[in-house]
């Protein structure tokens, strides 16, 4: 089609549509070796990587999130949910640079995080998804991962105007990265395809490509089941759950309450801007604070 352009893809697609499923897998064992490189983690399996610390955001006179804390550790999944307005949103956006907390603190490997800019916020290692896709519409598939390489990986601009041979290099590692990245969250097909062009579910996973290109220490994931149908929903907990066995720590707003009871390993519930529980996906289903909050909520936040 129109839209591709053949010498983007270097030919991993057509190779890996003559592998054999046999191949293929070898091959994907090998691309898992180049998405989970030796990433520089300072903190063990189990220890907190990232602590939300008495965390106060108010809007004028609305709180919107209330003395919270919580901690994220290395390695697990932690599912962050409540009822429609609880505050999940404001408090993924005080954790991500977009807020600066109106009282508390977010540390993340016991450094506060109080002034940082979102590049900064890049560079010690959170990256983040959104609910509403923001990918660069008219760039490939692939170049919207390279870019999300880009803002850890930053080249001179005279490097790149000169084309000098470490740039050059540079630029070839990072387009096999993303084409590894690609492959990892199932869409290399379509790596040469304008990211406007491809299906939404497509999109979703797209995004999580290009926030996996920056090397997270922690990959926030903001509502990524949304408009997914059962099928996808069940491959996208496929795929977060392979993130995670790739050593990645993964923090997971969602509403749907069959994929955070199936994919998390721990909960943090909010109601009105308060933590109201926190525990084991088994635990959380039965609390009656977290039952309570949900009596009346709509269809989609029980589903
Ligand atoms: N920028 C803002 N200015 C004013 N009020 C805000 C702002 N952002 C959020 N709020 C309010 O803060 C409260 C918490 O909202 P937030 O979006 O964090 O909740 P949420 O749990 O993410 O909800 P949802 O599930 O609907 O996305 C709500 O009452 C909301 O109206």
């Amino acid at each position: 089609m129109s839209e591709r352009e053949p010498e983007a893809d270097g030919g991993i697609v057509a190779e890996l549509a003559r592998m054999s499923e046999q191949e293929r897998a070898e091959h994907f064992a090998e691309v898992a070796e180049v998405v989970a490189p030796e990433r520089e983690i300072a903190v063990e399996v189990g220890q907190t990587l990232l602590e939300v610390r008495d965390v106060t955001v108010r809007f004028g006179g609305l709180v919107a999130l209330d003395s919270v804390s919580f901690t994220i550790r290395r390695g697990e999944i932690l599912g962050l949910i409540g009822p429609n307005g609880a505050g999940k949103t404001t408090c993924f956006n005080a954790m991500t640079g977009v807020y600066r907390p109106t009282s508390g603190q977010v540390l993340m490997e016991d450094r506060p995080l109080a002034r940082a800019s979102r590049h900064k916020i890049t560079q010690v290692g959170i990256a983040r998804t959104f609910q509403n896709i923001r990918l660069f519409a008219e760039m490939t598939a692939l170049e919207n991962v390279v870019v999300g390489a880009d803002a850890r990986h930053r080249t001179s601009v005279l490097g790149s105007l000169l084309r000098l041979p470490r740039h050059q290099r540079e630029e070839r590692e990072a387009v096999e990265r993303a084409m590894a990245l690609l492959e990892f969250v199932g869409i290399a097909d379509r790596a040469a395809d304008k990211a406007k062009n491809l299906p939404y579910g497509y999109q979703r996973r797209l995004e999580i490509a290009r926030a996996l290109a920056t090397e997270p220490k922690l990959l926030c994931l903001d509502e990524p089941a949304a408009g997914f149908n059962p099928a996808e929903k069940e491959e996208l907990m496929g795929l977060i759950r392979r993130i995670r066995a790739d050593g990645y720590t993964v923090l997971l707003i969602e509403h749907d309450m069959r994929l955070v009871m199936g994919v998390t390993d721990r909960i943090v519930v909010l109601e009105f801007g308060r933590k109201i529980a926190e525990g084991l996906p088994a635990e959380i289903r039965e609390d009656p604070a977290v039952i309570a909050a949900y009596l009346g909520a709509d269809d989609d936040d029980v589903a």
